[in-house]
């Protein structure tokens, strides 16, 4: 019996050993898969396209964000600068080398783990936007009890941990490897994506790393080949190869995006041979309009709608949008023989958008003349739809790989930020059962949830350890973190909003990341630079009717009357020059001003730089150093925008899958004569309340606000001074004012 139960535990041990190098084998491959999967999904940028997007001024002299910004360096660059070699260009060659030969390690792995293991690990893959994701520790702890996995066996190979190690920092780039803490090296290469220079050149085909060029011996289609070895998604080689003919072309009239913000859409055919084909869609429109009332409710199912009395087919009205914007689109060619005036023609697609998306007449209109008919439908639909979960890394407090490590290992799903513009972002994909805004690491502070269109203006403002910046409307602080994140907790960052509710926020935020530079204040911003001056930089995310962010908020649709634009409109002049006033004309290395809101209309955005630009003529637009975004709008409806407004930027939901957005940035030089007496507020002093939580917000905060008792005060401040001298031994009695002061003395005397 003994020796029986001896035999089984030994033959129990045997298939665990044999399990556990099958298992460990599978977890080195499996990350280094996803690692390799992250890389073949960055996008593919061609030096071609690469070119286009370098803007002549951002980042360039070493890759500051605006002339005067002190050049950011790496220890790396430094050492590297100190011995007198190219910092970055061996670098950049070692790196791609290393990816290559974790690439070869990937496949030989991903051959070695065949069978049985494959199989299991592909039942167990997560399929979240068309990338495969595996790798998360529960997989990992429900594949070691499956295949009996001792944790011995746990023990790896210095080859296979070696493997893992490449994969991750091939997953999660260098800057992640340096340690985070005050004015630490993490923001050293927070911007080396994006500078022009020579090495930076090759910091961009190090981060992208696939090129159309032989990279140290690996081709794209090696990579493609490779991707299909490993049997991942087809679709991501397609997309690959979507971004390359992309790069290949030269007719954009955009600014380019970094692939992988600019969904490849398909070349418009040539019109001629369109007007058929769009008159017979706009005929079959029609007759489907006018049998609708018999057919609509079988084919709608869910989607018909009462509309003037009859019930509409949603995919009827959505199919003659189509048509109609394609007809105003191109009227010359199409217009003869869409047999209503061109006038009669916009007015019934924009009553289309109004029952369609639920938008008043007001706002579709609005919407309509900033993109025009095309573009318009597609933000139209881009607002119907949410935007990808972001988080942002506090760097004051984790890295980044250590935090994706540890809410991979909680179950959740995620990946660095598309096209690789911010090394602080990560994407959570929905679908992990992980609260985000709940874990551990969340109330630890290590992370922020944000917006990634949010982090741009920061970016762009780019503040600098030790200056003293200023965030005018700051509530509830995500902008104000990560400035305070970027300047590693030194200098100031003064965080101003003037809603008392909204500060509770603020001051949450600020407290939970740990920003120990942050000084919280609550008054209109129209009020600086009275009560206080002399910034280095100063951000202006301003109050706005948040057109941008309709998905957020689809009450935006309806409750913005034209009052409240122009109120907006107003109230943002008068910050903006407020805002301007209070930077220090001496400031050494700043002297800059971010002015951005989440709002795509003209007459948030140019119409308040263009009016800055003509009351301040002191200041000038400078480049944003933002790496995709549109230029701002030179003229809109007959009005000029002044000079250097194409340096501004527009960012779309249906061009970058991010909220709209402006951000410009006014580089502030010293005024030739007095600047009159600061913009004082000419509206009421009292916040403008637009929508029924601001009011609530402003009735709580009447509530809460605490009436200021000075006997009640004198009373608790008497009794704190006597516990401490109590704590200190002191003779909690002793007067410790000026006038016992004085009576001690004189008795002494
Ligand atoms: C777009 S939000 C700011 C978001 C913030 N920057 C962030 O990233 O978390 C605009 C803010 O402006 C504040 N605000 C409105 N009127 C203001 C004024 N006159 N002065 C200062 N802040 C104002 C609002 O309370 C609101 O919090």
């Amino acid at each position: 019996m003994v020796a029986q139960r001896e035999r089984e535990q030994e033959r129990v041990e045997e298939e665990q050993e044999q399990a556990a190098t099958r298992g460990k084998s599978e977890t080195a491959a499996r990350l280094a898969q996803l690692a390799s999967t992250t890389l073949s999904n960055k996008p593919t940028m061609g030096r071609q396209a690469r070119t286009k997007q370098a803007d002549p001024l951002p980042f360039a002299g070493g890759g500051k964000a605006h002339p005067g910004a002190p050049e950011r360096k790496g220890k790396r660059k430094l050492v590297a600068e100190a011995k007198g070699e190219r910092a970055q260009g061996p670098r950049a060659t070692k790196r791609a080398k290393k990816v290559s030969e974790g690439g070869a390690e990937v496949k030989g792995k991903g051959k070695a783990k065949a069978g049985k293991g494959k199989a299991k690990a592909d039942q167990k893959k997560k399929v979240t936007d068309g990338v495969e994701w595996e790798s998360d520790d529960d997989d990992i702890e429900g594949m070691k009890a499956e295949d009996g996995w001792t944790d011995e066996e746990d023990e790896m190979s210095d080859a296979e941990a070696n493997g893992l190690e490449k994969a991750r920092s091939a997953l999660f780039d260098d800057v992640d490897l340096e340690e985070p803490g005050a004015g630490g090296d993490e923001y050293d290469d927070e911007f080396d994506l994006d500078r022009a220079d020579d090495d930076d050149e090759e910091d961009l085909d190090d981060e992208f790393d696939l090129d159309d060029e032989e990279v140290d011996g690996v081709t794209e289609e090696d990579e493609n080949d490779a991707l299909a070895q490993q049997g991942l998604s087809k679709k991501r080689a397609a997309r690959a190869a979507a971004y390359n003919s992309e790069d290949s072309d030269d007719s954009e009239d955009d600014l380019p995006l970094p692939a992988g913000l600019n969904p490849a859409r398909p070349d418009p055919e040539p019109i001629a041979g369109q007007v058929d084909a769009t008159m017979e869609e706009l005929e079959a429109a029609r007759s489907d309009d006018e049998g609708e009332e018999e057919d609509s409710d079988d084919e709608a199912g869910g989607m018909s709608r009462l509309q003037n009395g009859k019930l509409e087919d949603l995919r009827q009205v959505e199919k003659r949008m189509r048509t109609a914007a394609r007809v105003l689109a191109h009227w010359k060619e199409l217009g003869a023989q869409a047999g209503m005036s061109r006038s009669d023609l916009r007015e019934q697609l924009i009553s289309d958008i109004c029952q369609y998306h639920g938008y008043t007449p007001f706002l579709a209109e609005k919407l309509f003349e900033v993109f025009g008919p095309e573009e318009a439908l597609e933000f139209f639909a881009a607002s119907d739809t949410p935007r990808p979960l972001t988080i942002r890394v506090n760097t004051l407090k984790t890295r980044r790989r250590d935090l994706a490590q540890a809410l991979i290992n909680r179950g959740v799903n995620l990946q660095p930020l598309e096209g690789g513009w911010s090394k602080v972002g990560l994407q959570v994909f929905s679908g992990s059962s992980v609260p985000i805004g709940a874990t551990p690491e969340y109330l630890a502070g290590h992370y922020i949830l944000q917006a990634a269109s949010s982090f741009l203006p920061v970016m762009a403002l780019d503040p600098q350890p030790h200056e003293r910046c200023l965030d005018m409307s700051a509530a509830p602080g995500g902008k104000t973190t990560y400035m305070s994140a970027l300047m590693g907790n030194t200098g100031e960052v003064w965080a101003n909003d003037s809603s008392r509710g909204r500060i509770k926020g603020l001051g949450g935020n600020v407290a939970r990341l740990g920003c120990r530079n942050v000084v919280i204040t609550n008054v209109d911003g129209r009020e600086f630079p009275k009560i206080m001056g002399g910034f280095d930089r100063v951000l202006l995310d301003a109050p706005c009717s948040g057109t941008g962010v309709i998905s957020k908020d689809p009450s935006v649709k309806v409750n913005k009357t034209e009052r409240d634009f122009m109120l907006l409109s107003h109230l943002q002049k008068q910050l903006l020059l407020c805002a301007i006033d209070s930077v220090s004309p001496n400031s050494e290395k700043g002297g800059y001003v971010c002015y951005s809101t989440c709002s795509v209309t003209v007459e948030e955005n140019e119409a308040v730089v263009s009016y800055a630009l003509r009351k301040r003529p002191h200041v000038k637009l400078v480049d944003t150093g933002l790496p995709f975004g549109k230029p701002g709008f030179k003229s809109y409806k007959g009005k000029e925008f002044g000079k250097g407004i194409e340096l501004t930027r527009r960012f779309y939901p249906h061009v970058a899958n991010v909220d709209g957005f402006f951000v410009s940035v006014f580089k502030v030089g010293k005024p030739q004569k007095q600047i009159p007496e600061p913009a004082s507020p000419t509206l009421p002093f009292e916040p403008l309340l637009l929508n029924e939580k601001d009011e609530q917000d402003a009735a709580e905060a009447k509530e809460d606000a605490p009436a200021f008792d000075d006997a009640e005060d004198a009373k608790l401040i008497e009794e704190s001074r006597r516990k401490i001298a109590k704590r200190k031994g002191l003779n909690p009695k002793a007067d410790k004012s000026k006038a016992g002061k004085k009576a001690r003395v004189e008795k002494d005397e």
